[in-house]
């Protein structure tokens, strides 16, 4: 396998007007493969999701590097994919549009405006939203919306999805059925994918290997656990296994721990 996403001593804070300079990362190295579902979990604070901005450029870490397939992420590119928990839909335009824009905002795709087309539904099929096509945002649901937004990072075929809490906002059904489609669409499309979660289950479910962050300022990579759930994945047969019970325990007993 092909390392795709290097993290190399990454240290990062933030500077405040009162108290001063704010270490969050302490010094963070791990690698990502090509085709490989992470996901990192860890204490409320300890850096998830700036550690998740500097992935996709959004933030530059203060030391060492971040990079893809060798070269410093310098900035957002369509290489990266990123869903966040609060789904940024155009409201005057319906979810199909929506997915169109995306698909044709830097105008350099090369596809008719049917393939387009074709594409945006396609991926609205994928997610079930099929018949909501022609709606706008605001007569969707909450998890409507944010299939919307899954939809249309995966319609862009990034190499790399960024995912930060992507379900978190929504109702433990919802969640559910997302967290299914989200594993049949990971597998069906062999991306390689970050995923940001507090959810131990979903972290479970969905990964080949979960990072877990220690309590900040300064947090690590306090563990690195390979899964050993094969694919394509069943979810009674995974959540059934001793495997899944032992490894639930030890991830929450670690996360309780780094909390302290
Ligand atoms: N742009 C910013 N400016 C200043 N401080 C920031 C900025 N972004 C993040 N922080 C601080 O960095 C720390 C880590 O935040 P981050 O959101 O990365 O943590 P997290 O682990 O994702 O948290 P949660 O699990 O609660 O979402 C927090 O103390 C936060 O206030």
């Amino acid at each position: 396998m092909t390392e795709q996403l290097t993290i190399d001593a990454v240290t990062k804070g933030f500077s405040h007007r009162r108290r001063g300079f704010q270490p969050v990362l302490g010094e963070i190295s791990f690698s990502v493969e090509e085709g490989e579902f992470v996901t990192i979990i860890g204490p409320s604070g300890s850096g998830k999701s700036t550690l998740l901005k500097m992935l996709a450029g959004l933030e530059q870490p203060d030391t060492g590097s971040v990079s893809l397939e060798g070269r410093p992420i310098a900035g957002p590119s369509r290489r990266l994919g990123v869903v966040f928990q609060q789904h940024v839909l155009l409201p005057w335009l319906t979810a199909k549009q929506n997915v169109i824009f995306a698909l044709t905002a830097d105008g350099s795709s090369g596809r008719s405006v049917a393939q387009t087309e074709e594409l945006a539904e396609k991926w609205l099929d994928l997610v079930h939203l099929t018949e909501a096509a022609e709606k706008k945002p605001g007569q969707l649901s909450g998890g409507m919306q944010q299939r919307v937004g899954i939809a249309r990072a995966f319609a862009l075929e990034p190499d790399v999805l960024l995912l930060d809490e992507p379900l978190g906002a929504l109702d433990a059904l919802t969640r559910h059925s997302l967290q299914q489609q989200l594993l049949h669409l990971s597998e069906q499309e062999k991306r390689t994918f970050v995923l940001v979660t507090h959810d131990v289950d979903e972290a479970l479910m969905l990964s080949d290997r979960i990072l877990v962050l220690s309590h900040g300022p300064e947090a690590r990579v306090q563990q690195d656990i390979r899964l050993p759930f094969g694919r394509p994945r069943d979810r009674e047969g995974v959540e059934c296994s001793e495997d899944y019970l032992g490894l639930r325990r030890d991830l929450l007993e670690s996360l309780t721990s780094a909390a302290d």
